[in-house]
């Protein structure tokens, strides 16, 4: 319980996801631009990651920074993600090696690989379908968003090699609450349950390594990303399959 970590972004799914489920677990200092939607145990900090001063002050004493905080939008416009997950992103890194942080994990996106889908789906979302991603392939964006992600990816290898930040890159695929993505087959392949969510972030505080990037999705029938690698290093065992509930959302075993 004596590690601090700090949540960026801690108002938003991911982060109400990771609080849900190991909250109990760690010391945490929560961060957002947006004040807490209600009251806390936590340690609230309200102001923008591209603030560095606020961010160096954030880090005081922590251990692990959960990068969270960002513009999630695949549609995005430039400007925000710009200034929000580039810039954002850069200034937690930085600031993460100055005050002495272990460990910074970024939260990157299937976006930042969106592009190996083009030629291959719908049949990549379909569980006959053996092609697999492993987190070793080069970023092909799907979006500007997706660019931001591979960005920020590229940051974290930079501020591991210069400065031996240890940094793990969680590709997320599609956190859905309850249910895996409803008809809708991308998100079955990639569906990220809320207590994998948690339990995959938890172990990315836990485990020892330098530089990782990993798919952050439940252990689903039709996914195209191997979780081979987040099994290996970092202890994940995912528990949900997105292939347990219809396409409705129904659990079979209801059915
Ligand atoms: N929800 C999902 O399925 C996926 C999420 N991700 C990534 O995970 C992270 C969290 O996503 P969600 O929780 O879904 O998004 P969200 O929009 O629910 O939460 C993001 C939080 O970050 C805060 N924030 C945004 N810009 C900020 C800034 N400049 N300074 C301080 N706080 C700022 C917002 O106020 C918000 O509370 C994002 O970086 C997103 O790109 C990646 C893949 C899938
Ligand atoms: O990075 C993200 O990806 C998920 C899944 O992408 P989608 O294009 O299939 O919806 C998205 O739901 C989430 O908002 C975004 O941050």
């Amino acid at each position: 319980m004596d590690e601090l970590v700090l949540l960026t972004g801690a108002r938003g799914r991911v982060g109400r996801a990771v609080l849900e489920g190991i909250g109990d677990a760690y010391e945490w200092r929560l961060f957002d631009r947006d004040p807490p939607a209600e009251e806390s145990d936590h340690e609230f900090v309200v102001a923008d990651v591209t603030d560095d001063e606020a961010v160096r002050d954030a880090m005081a004493d922590v251990d692990t920074v959960l990068h969270l905080a960002g513009d999630p939008r695949p549609e995005a416009p430039w400007k925000s993600i710009l200034t929000n997950n580039i810039d954002g992103t850069q200034t937690v890194y930085e600031a993460a090696v100055d005050t002495g942080v272990e460990r910074v994990v970024f939260a990157s996106s299937n976006h930042a690989v969106g592009h190996y889908e083009t030629e291959r789906k719908p049949d990549i979302y379909r569980r006959d379908d053996d092609y697999l991603l492993d987190g070793s392939e080069l970023p092909r964006p799907s979006n500007l968003y997706g660019v931001s992600k591979a960005a920020g990816e590229t940051l974290g290898r930079y501020y591991h090699d210069e400065h031996d930040l240890s940094v793990a890159c969680v590709r997320i695929g599609n956190l859905t609450k309850g249910h895996p993505p409803i008809d809708y087959e991308r998100g079955q392949a990639m569906w990220l349950s809320y207590r994998d969510c948690a339990h995959l972030f938890e172990r990315c505080i836990e485990a020892d390594y330098g530089y990782e990037i990993v798919y952050g999705i439940s252990d689903n029938d039709r996914k195209y990303y191997s979780l081979e690698r987040a099994k290996e290093v970092l202890g994940y065992a995912p528990r949900d399959n997105s292939a347990e509930y219809t396409m409705g959302g129904e659990p079979k075993e209801n059915v």
